[in-house]
């Protein structure tokens, strides 16, 4: 996208900067420095430190809350404790209140009877409002004197009963006199003496003695005697003769009258305060924890949260209170709120750390893809500087203006100008083609446009032939621009043009070769079309040129076909065309012609052109040329069929003796589509099983043996009936089907050899005819070796007969061919020697054990007296070589007869059998076969000489 965006702006003039920048080496970093991105960069130790920090804080705070909730525990423990010791105190001094009261009814009035006392005390209602107090009494100063009355008074308020006890020990006695409410445990108290108990004695003096209330320590109440005695003391108050307390000790001594007390349980004191509290426990003890009066509730099993201790004064005796918290007090403690903060604070400092943690872990993995992201953009920017810089194919950028805002060096050295020099340069000015401008403008326009240019693309650039594709580009918000793609496609051009030279022109010469000339035949066949006209094609073969080749190399070959070519083509008109078909083989075109006679006079032409000499190699040549013609509409009406017919006629005019040029006939065009029908009909042969061999036999001239058997090949069509191996083997040549042709007579021979070795014991060698192509083929020994070796067969069984012909065209090959045969045992034949370039000087290089004479020299024999002088040389050559000779085609007994005088050693012929099928020929060889193939050999040096 950034590369992009770089081409972008490079429409405005920055590409180049773009690119530039894209070659830069400094990295690209996609966080940028000192922004956001560092900022809330978080080192990998933070989580870690954050998580202590918390911890610490979290520590601290549950610290904190833990003293804060016990000193509000504690504080509000202790407001409690002071509001419930209060109102216990209060209590006391309310019960302590009851005895002073009661006191002060004696002052207002001290003849208080008993039924004043006791409607008094009931009046106090003590069950409901003061439970503790068991009873309000008052006791009586008496002596020894005053204790009678004393008993008499009470007795006469209805105490029978009443006496003062226990018996007195002192003059002094304190005796309770009224006790209220009056019950059964009130009435028994009646007449107790107070200070006969050191307890209550004690108590009373201090009273006496102080005027105020006096208070006993605890004591069993004389009330609870012979019943549980729950703890209890007893508030004394002393009351005076004189009413009011007298102001000194003595004085309250001498007044002393008696003494109001109200015995007191403790438990119901202490319980109206205590008793409905369920927070807090409260136990009163005697003194400072001496003797426990009073325990709110049983003692907690476990360890009170809070604990206090307060100071009750009685007169002079100390009471302490201890209070204690409960579960319901101590359940209103948030003695949770550490607990919570506690946990709170840890999932606080958890949650932080790992909050740090995925920060850090998020922004390690943001900068991972950064980076890769980073690395991605910064391969990609580098790719498409090299694609842009070292591209082979040129880019330019245009802006909607026309002119080069950038491009790359493979531009700058397609069109040939510097680069600097294009920057900025206006292409519509400097283009020099009309076609450029105007595709500039439609690129400009928006459209695509692709067109080669064979000039100069920009003004001061260079000659090429250039491919050019402009390509609008335009995003939205961008300024359109357009991509200019430029090939130099000269080379591509030259070299196609290279290919299609070597596609239509002989490489040796220089003329148009065999597709051309089609294609100039077929032009001009449509040109005569229209005008009426005529077309001559003329097939030149040059007449020996094999020849030459072979005796004097295929360079000096080359040489002479292009000394003919400069002729042929130096003396035709330039609306003629002379091509070469191959080999020496020539064609020329004559367009436009109205007369076979124009042909003729160009074949004349050609004819006179050749017939000067060639100076070669500083050798003088005489090439002629045999030419045969055919007209187009006459003879055929295509570029082949005119080729083909010209063909015919150029063999018609070798076979009228060469150097001449023959028109193409009717009669000729017949035999060439005979022959089209015999090739297609021959490779049907094959298959057919229509080829077989007939075999005729080879004797001996001295004594009539059998000395050899040739097999040769027929073809018995299905309509034409028998058709000899001289009709059919040239098409099977120039076909190529000799080959398969010849691997099955091989084969089959190979066959019929082994059969009569079986059946009849033939043991004369059986000769089979190899063509050129066959011996050349490379194969011929393995496939050779391979038919003898599939039929049991020893090499000698086999003769090979070639043409001198075929031996003479490639010597060294043809030698190691036959070196490999001989190799096998095969035994090897000359064929039709002498008709041939026969060169004596190989002759003897090539392993070879027969020579064939021609039968045209034996037809000779009879024509004159000199026609013996062929056959007579062969013999005399085979003895002198060591060869045999056999003469073929030997039809009467006067050749057979001059063979024996020319002492040549064997013959084959009519006169003795044609050939014939195998089955014909077995009687004649188990008859007359020689046995034992030596039997088929010459001793030379027994014979006589030539
Ligand atoms: N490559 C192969 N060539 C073959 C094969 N079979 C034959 N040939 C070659 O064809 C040429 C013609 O052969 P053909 O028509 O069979 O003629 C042969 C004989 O029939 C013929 N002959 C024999 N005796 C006489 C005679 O007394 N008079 C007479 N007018 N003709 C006679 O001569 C031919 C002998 O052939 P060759 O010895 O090979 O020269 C011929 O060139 C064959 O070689 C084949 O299988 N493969």
């Amino acid at each position: 996208m950034g590369a992009l965006e770089g081409r972008r702006s490079g429409v405005t003039g920055s590409f180049g900067t773009a690119m530039q920048r894209s070659s830069s080496p400094d990295p690209i970093d996609l966080a940028p420095s000192g922004s956001a991105a560092d900022s809330v960069a978080v080192p990998k130790r933070l989580p870690l430190l954050a998580l202590l920090a918390a911890l610490l804080l979290t520590a601290l705070a549950w610290h904190d809350t833990r003293q804060r909730v016990a000193a509000d525990a504690e504080s509000r423990f202790a407001l409690r404790v002071e509001e419930l010791h209060r109102r216990f105190e209060n209590q006391i001094q309310v019960y302590v209140q009851v005895t002073r009261s009661a006191a002060a009814l004696f002052t207002a009035y001290p003849e208080v009877k008993r039924t004043e006392w006791n409607r008094f005390v009931d009046g106090l209602h003590l069950a409901e409002r003061f439970p503790g107090i068991t009873a309000v009494a008052f006791a009586r100063v008496a002596d020894q004197w005053t204790s009678p009355e004393l008993v008499t008074e009470a007795r006469m308020d209805g105490l029978r009963n009443f006496r003062i006890w226990p018996e007195s020990t002192g003059p002094v006695r304190l005796v309770t006199l009224y006790a209220a409410p009056v019950n059964e445990r009130t009435l028994r108290t009646l007449g107790y003496d107070l200070l006969s108990e050191p307890v209550r004695r004690a108590a009373a003096e201090q009273a006496r003695d102080s005027g105020e209330p006096a208070v006993t320590r605890a004591v069993a109440l004389r009330l609870d005697e012979g019943e549980a005695s729950p703890p209890a003391f007893i508030v004394f108050q002393a009351v005076y003769r004189d009413g009011l307390s007298p102001a000194t000790q003595e004085r309250r001594r001498a007044t002393f009258a008696g003494l109001v007390m109200t015995p007191i349980h403790v438990a119901p004191l202490a319980e109206s305060v205590f008793g409905r509290m369920n927070d807090i426990a409260a136990t009163v003890f005697e003194g400072r924890r001496e003797f426990p009066l009073y325990r709110s509730r049983p003692e907690p099993s476990e360890q009170p949260l809070l604990t206090a201790s307060r100071d009750v004064t009685l007169g002079s005796r100390v009471w302490s209170v201890q209070y204690e918290s409960r579960p319901s007090f101590e359940d209103a403690v948030d003695s949770w709120k550490p607990t919570l903060v506690l946990a709170t604070g840890l999932s606080l400092s958890v949650l932080l750390s790992t909050l740090l943690w995925a920060l850090a872990a998020t922004r390690d993995r943001a900068l991972v893809i950064a980076r890769r992201i980073t690395t991605s953009l910064r391969r990609r920017e580098t790719e498409l500087d090299l694609l842009f810089n070292q591209a082979p194919l040129g880019i330019a950028l245009i802006g909607p203006d026309a002119k080069i805002t950038d491009c790359n060096p493979a531009f700058a050295r397609a069109v040939g100008v510097g680069r600097d020099g294009l920057i900025g340069i206006d292409t519509k000015l400097r283009a020099q083609d009309p076609a450029v401008i105007a595709a500039i403008d439609a690129a400009i326009a928006g459209e695509s446009v692709r067109l080669e240019v064979d000039r100069l693309l920009l003004a001061g650039g260079r000659h090429s032939h250039f491919s050019l594709h402009l390509q609008p580009v335009s995003t939205p918000g961008d300024p359109p621009f357009v991509m200019a793609f430029v090939e130099d496609i000269g080379d591509k051009r030259r070299a196609e043009q290279h290919i299609h030279y070597l596609a239509h022109y002989d490489p040796l010469t220089g003329l148009p070769n065999r597709v051309l000339l089609f294609d100039r035949i077929a032009q001009a066949a449509r040109q005569a079309r229209r005008d009426g006209g005529k077309v001559a094609v003329l097939f030149i073969d040059l007449d020996h040129f094999k020849v030459i080749n072979d005796s004097l190399g295929h360079s000096f070959g080359d040489e002479v076909l292009r000394s003919v070519a400069r002729r042929l083509h130096g003396g035709m008109r330039p609306t003629d065309t002379v091509g070469r078909l191959g080999g020496d083989e020539f064609l020329i075109v004559v367009p436009a012609i109205q007369k076979a006679a124009e042909a003729a006079a160009v074949a004349e032409k050609v004819l006179a052109q050749l017939a000067a000499p060639f100076a070669i190699g500083g050798r003088n040549f005489v090439v002629s040329p045999s030419i045969g013609i055919s007209l187009f509409p006459d003879d055929a009406e295509d570029a082949e069929g005119l080729i083909r017919c010209a063909d015919i006629a150029m063999y018609n005019a070798k076979d009228a003796g060469r150097n001449a040029y023959r028109f193409v006939t009717r009669e000729m065009g017949a035999r060439s589509r005979e022959r089209l029908d015999l090739e297609a009909a021959l490779r049907r042969a094959l298959q057919n099983r229509e080829l077989f061999l007939v075999y005729q036999p080879q004797l001996r001239i001295s004594d009539d043996l059998v000395v050899g058997v040739e097999a040769l090949l027929r073809w018995r069509h299905p309509e034409a009936g028998l058709i000899m191996p001289n009709r059919f083997l040239p098409v099977a040549e120039e076909t190529g089907l000799i080959q398969p042709i010849g691997d099955w007579v091989l084969d089959e021979v190979c066959a019929q050899i082994g059969r009569w070795r079986d059946q009849i014991g033939l043991a004369v060698p059986v000769a089979v005819n190899v063509s050129a192509q066959q011996f050349r083929d490379g194969q011929l020994p393995a496939k050779v070796a391979a038919a003898l070796d599939r039929n049991g067969l020893q090499g000698w069984e086999l003769e090979i007969e070639v043409t001198e012909g075929t031996l003479i065209d490639d010597i060294p090959s043809a030698i190691a061919t036959l070196r490999a045969l001989k190799q096998r045992g095969c035994l090897i034949a000359l064929d039709d020697f002498g008709t041939g370039y026969s060169s004596l000087n190989y002759l003897h290089r090539f392993p070879i054990d027969k020579l064939k004479i021609d039968r045209s020299f034996i037809h000779d024999l009879e024509q004159d007296g000199a026609g013996d002088s062929i056959p007579r040389a062969i013999v005399g050559l085979g003895r002198s070589l060591g060869l045999s000779v056999v003469a073929e085609g030997v039809e009467t007994e006067a050749q057979l007869q001059l063979l024996r005088s020319l002492k040549c050693e064997s013959f084959q012929g009519y006169l003795f059998s044609r050939p014939v099928l195998a089955e014909e020929l077995e009687p004649i060889l188990a008859l007359r076969a020689a046995r034992g193939h030596h039997a088929s050999k010459v001793e030379p040096m027994a014979r006589a000489p030539v």
